[in-house]
């Protein structure tokens, strides 16, 4: 006989806007965001047995996403997403877990004549704050926080050589070249026992997320880049040691190519190597670099 091994449902794409309105000032602060909330537990009778019993319909999850945002804080996303999954592990003795994610997008106060204006804000696109909770009766709370989709590009200060050449490669060794990869780094906080130890850390993941995306910026920036790896590690070590409370910085960065053009055919105009100016950005294929950089020098257990 089969069983279920494994089973989780909710509601996904649930989008959910919040205004706070400053009475006194006038001033409005806007937060808008994605939640995804998908529920563990004593569930299989729901797929084995036709049993309904046990289903919190997903509609009355999108319903409590609603409400709690009503009745709280949104923000940081970190405590509003352990806010939520203990919501159903309290409020449900058959669900032992909830898993939360929270896309947030940004949008940034407008600046007109040089003030900060009251309630007009502009959408810094492409770039959202995430953050991925899993909350566990057993376990207590994990939480990672993300940046995702921050679009950078430096115009030197890469290069890549010494890398395999065998009969399989024709990438020529490079000492100067574009550098560009759209940012997702995330970083996993120390576990959490509790909803309120999360409520008493909630000034940290502000300051987390801002020190993780200067981090990022800088070392892009200023590191002179021996590859995509040697950067980003420099960039979880950093991490590392700016936020105490984080376990693991992991990153994902696609290399986004930008290749040289050849123009000589047209009067011998020289556009290749030290005259290279005008490139052909590439949509695809991408190289695609991945890293978690933990504390402590444990080695990497298996060679797969
Ligand atoms: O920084 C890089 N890392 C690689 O692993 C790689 N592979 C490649 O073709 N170009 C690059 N660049």
């Amino acid at each position: 006989m089969p069983h279920v091994s494994a089973a989780r449902y909710g509601k996904d794409n649930v989008r959910v806007y919040k205004v706070h309105r400053d009475q006194s000032t006038g001033v409005q602060t806007v937060a808008e965001m994605t939640v995804c909330c998908l529920l563990e537990g004593d569930i299989e009778t729901s797929y084995t047995k036709a049993d309904n019993s046990v289903v919190v319909a997903t509609d009355s999850v999108k319903n409590t996403i609603y409400l709690l945002a009503k009745q709280n804080p949104v923000t940081p996303p970190e405590y509003f997403a352990s806010l939520l999954g203990s919501h159903f592990i309290k409020k449900y003795s058959h669900i032992h877990a909830a898993h939360v994610k929270i896309i947030t997008h940004h949008w940034d106060r407008m600046t007109i004549d040089g003030k900060p204006h009251p309630h007009s804000f502009v959408k810094n696109a492409g770039e959202t704050r995430n953050v991925e909770a899993t909350i566990s009766r057993k376990d207590g709370i994990s939480i990672t926080s993300s940046i995702v989709g921050l679009s950078v590009l430096k115009s030197t200060g890469s290069a890549f050589h010494g890398f395999v050449r065998d009969e399989y490669t024709t990438l020529p060794e490079v000492w100067d070249r574009i550098l560009s990869t759209d940012v997702d780094a995330g970083w996993t906080w120390k576990k959490f026992s509790t909803h309120e130890a999360v409520k008493a850390s909630v000034g940290k993941f502000d300051k987390a997320w801002e020190a993780a995306r200067d981090i990022t910026l800088k070392r892009f920036a200023t590191d002179d880049s021996a590859s995509v790896q040697a950067t980003m590690y420099k960039m979880s070590e950093d991490i590392l040691a700016a936020v105490p409370e984080t376990e693991t910085v992991t990153y994902a960065l696609p290399n986004k190519h930008y290749f040289e053009l050849d123009l000589s055919w047209h009067k011998g105009i020289k556009n290749l190597g030290t005259d290279a100016e005008v490139y052909v950005p590439q949509s695809g294929p991408n190289g695609l670099i991945k890293c978690s950089v933990s504390r402590g020098d444990q080695p990497i257990k298996s060679k797969l």
